[in-house]
């Protein structure tokens, strides 16, 4: 039960010209605020550039205000996020109980919110469009900002039918799907290490481009999360949100600004022109699930054991899928998409394998491996894998490993996302039409999977993944466990 309740009239106007801004934070009480939110935003408010910004928390827990807060400090607290404002934001805050599919409670929350505002969802996709839908018979105040967090939808239809109720509510640069990859600061060097050099632009393409693989392997279990993750498996939870996202960043064409329509122009025009290699999903995917097994010395149940996963439904925890780029840049260019929990080890990485040089001349000794660009998503890192003459024999061949490291970024992945939308710019968001077009994209993996037409492989947990892969596999330069 609420205690107090937060009033726009309790909000002096300190922040220069920044008018008082409520974030209201739909799902508060659950996993993913308390995770990954909280402290993202956190970071944000310990920078000092959301100085007006009140933090309405709502879920259908019984929580009162003290409650509350003592969630968003100790979420804020795992972010070191301190100072004055952070503390501002902590003792300001509140929390309502509601029902975000009855009216009467959507109506009760708005009416304690400023009049500029941004809805998070942090919801599971079913109740997000029963909510957007009540929102429709009610209104919102102009400019009002949505932020949804992903899956966006469960397949094309929902997602065009999620696109369409958000469209009566907001304009379209009003709508923020969240991939917060894309806030990932690695990720977003792909667009610093791609436009703003010379070297690597013009090699990437298919005349000097022999395969890509986006990998991103974990070494964490199910962490609780069978109640949303039974519900999706690896391919809608990794491979058709970040890692075609991932994707698109690393094929599109120089887009002539960073400004969202242009950027999120380009990234739809390679999303339109992706498809699964060959057209054939029954080669070209695999998909597997962990059974008992260690991972880093950690005992692991098998995932159809965890608390909260139906083993009847077959949920995989690898997804392993060929795709091709139709454009003329990419053709005949395979990329393969990978990603599984409980690994042996994390790999996280982008790498483009370039073709061999034509002929590498008579007397050089030891040609074995191709060069290599490699894009860390974590540690963040950029390497290079080049063929030099090292040391000892003056013409042997030894690969030598640049290896340029960044560190983390300013600000946390759902800082950023979260900036965007309070300042307005949906450049790190997803558009409507690319998120049905993501769908679009694995939908054919995911109907034959449903059909029975990929057998469901098992890999101990603490492995390297199931048995075999989709392409020859590259070697990792820069796994950690
Ligand atoms: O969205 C998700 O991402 C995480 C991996 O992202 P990271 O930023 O924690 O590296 C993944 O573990 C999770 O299953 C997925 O829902």
């Amino acid at each position: 039960m609420t205690t107090s309740q937060p009033g726009p009239a309790d909000k002096p106007a300190d922040g220069g010209d920044h008018l008082p801004q409520t974030l209201l934070l739909l799902g508060a009480t659950g996993d993913l605020a308390e995770r990954l939110l909280l402290p993202g935003l956190g970071r944000l408010v310990a920078t000092g550039v959301q100085p007006n910004l009140m933090l309405l928390g709502s879920g259908m827990d019984d929580w009162d205000n003290e409650r509350w807060r003592r969630r968003v400090s100790d979420a804020f607290g795992t972010a070191d996020a301190t100072g004055h404002r952070v503390q501002e934001m902590i003792r300001d805050t509140c929390y309502m109980k509601a029902n975000v599919t009855r009216e009467e409670d959507l109506r009760r929350l708005l009416a304690n919110c400023h009049e500029q505002l941004v809805i998070f969802f942090a919801l599971p996709p079913a109740i997000t469009a029963r909510a957007a839908k009540a929102l429709t018979h009610i209104g919102l105040p102009p400019g009002t900002r949505l932020m949804l967090e992903k899956p966006f939808g469960t397949d094309a239809d929902s997602a065009r039918s999620l696109n369409d109720v958000l469209a009566r509510l907001v304009p379209e640069e009003q709508i923020y799907r969240i991939d917060h990859f894309l806030g990932k600061s690695t990720v977003m060097n792909i667009l610093g290490l791609r436009f703003a050099n010379r070297i690597f632009e013009p090699m990437l393409s298919s005349a000097h481009v022999a395969c890509v693989d986006i990998i991103f392997d974990e070494t964490l279990g199910l962490a609780g999360r069978a109640g949303y993750y039974d519900g999706a498996g690896a391919l809608m939870d990794m491979v058709q949100s970040h890692l075609l996202q991932v994707l698109s960043l690393i094929t599109m064409d120089a887009p002539p600004t960073l400004a969202a329509r242009d950027l999120r122009g380009r990234k739809a025009q390679v999303l339109r022109a992706t498809r699964v290699w060959k057209n054939d999903p029954v080669t070209w995917s695999r998909r597997a699930r962990y059974a008992a097994g260690q991972v880093s010395g950690r005992r692991l149940l098998g995932y159809a054991d965890e608390s909260g996963v139906d083993p009847t439904r077959g949920t995989e925890t690898f997804a392993e899928v060929v795709l091709s780029v139709d454009t003329w840049r990419w053709a005949g260019v395979p990329f393969r998409l990978r990603t599984g929990k409980a690994l042996a080890a994390r790999r996280k990485e982008a790498v483009v394998t370039f073709k061999q040089p034509p002929r590498v001349p008579t007397g050089l000794i030891g040609y074995d491996q191709p060069d290599r660009l490699r894009i860390g998503f974590g540690p963040d890192r950029l390497g290079l894998d080049v063929n030099i003459n090292g040391p000892g024999h003056p013409l042997e061949l030894d690969q030598a490993h640049l290896v340029a490291d960044f560190g983390p970024g300013e600000l946390p992945p759902y800082g950023e996302v979260l900036r965007g939308a309070l300042d307005g710019d949906p450049t790190l968001s997803v558009r409507g039409d690319t998120a049905v077009d993501c769908w679009r994209i694995v939908a054919p993996v995911l109907e034959c999977w449903r059909a029975g037409a990929v057998p469901l492989q098992e890999y101990p947990a603490g492995s390297q993944g199931p048995d075999g892969s989709l392409l020859t596999p590259v070697p990792a330069e820069s796994a950690e466990s």
